[in-house]
């Protein structure tokens, strides 16, 4: 594939998913952002501030490996977390971030990492082909210095390996895959996850409530 191919394919397929997953509600307000590899050394992604479900051919820009601009426009604010992953493993060719309800909600209510077990869901990620597999991904606090973030998910990766996602406090969730379908799929099981365990921590605490008497439980 040529350059000028594989860019307008990666503006193709980032609009789509931006349609789709702005119906869900997972990137409200211009936030979220998105990408995909071009080649080694490139990749494409959103424009910062854009509205991510109305997204335009020209919403869609180029970037270097270190998040350095390539056409004179102003890439996402949270370009260094997408360059990070791209530098990290050669083997990840597309990156989404989101901004949902669940995720926000999930990452401040965690006091650590997050886990899942035991959940047939767990198939829909690469390497995992039975529900008796475990998912954990860390919660990372936020902040606006965006290079030391990316360095801090660096260190937690040089560690405990890649993984499949992460999430940073008060702020949302990043997900991954070999190319857009797949990080497409990671981003769909891991919404259903954050809500499983969102309900389930729920219920436990107003039972917990309950048990200690409290009758507004
Ligand atoms: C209104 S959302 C605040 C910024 C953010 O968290 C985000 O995901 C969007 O930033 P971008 O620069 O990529 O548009
Ligand atoms: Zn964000």
């Amino acid at each position: 594939m040529n350059d000028a191919h594989s860019f307008e394919q990666a503006r193709r397929s980032i609009i789509a998913v931006g349609q789709r997953i702005w119906r869900q509600g997972w990137c409200p307000a211009t936030s979220s952002n998105f990408s995909q590899r071009l080649d080694d050394e490139r990749c494409a992604i959103t424009v910062s501030g854009r509205d991510k479900g109305a997204l335009q051919d020209t919403d869609i820009m180029q970037v270097d490996m270190q998040g350095r601009s390539l056409d004179g426009q102003k890439p996402s604010a949270e370009t260094l977390l997408h360059t990070q992953l791209y530098r990290r493993d050669q083997s990840i060719g597309a990156v989404l971030h989101t901004h949902s309800v669940k995720a926000t909600l999930v990452s401040m209510h965690a006091d650590g990492p997050v886990s899942w077990q035991g959940l047939e869901l767990l198939k829909a990620f690469q390497g995992t082909d039975s529900h008796e597999g475990n998912l954990t991904i860390p919660v990372f606090d936020n902040t606006q210095d965006i290079a030391a973030l990316a360095d801090q998910v660096q260190g937690w990766m040089s560690v405990h390996g890649t993984g499949v996602a992460y999430l940073i406090r008060g702020h949302g969730l990043y997900t991954w895959g070999r190319d857009m379908t797949e990080t497409l799929r990671h981003l769909e099981a891991l919404e259903f996850l954050l809500d499983y365990y969102w309900q389930t921590h729920r219920l436990a605490s107003a039972g917990e409530r309950l048990m200690a008497g409290d009758a507004k439980a």
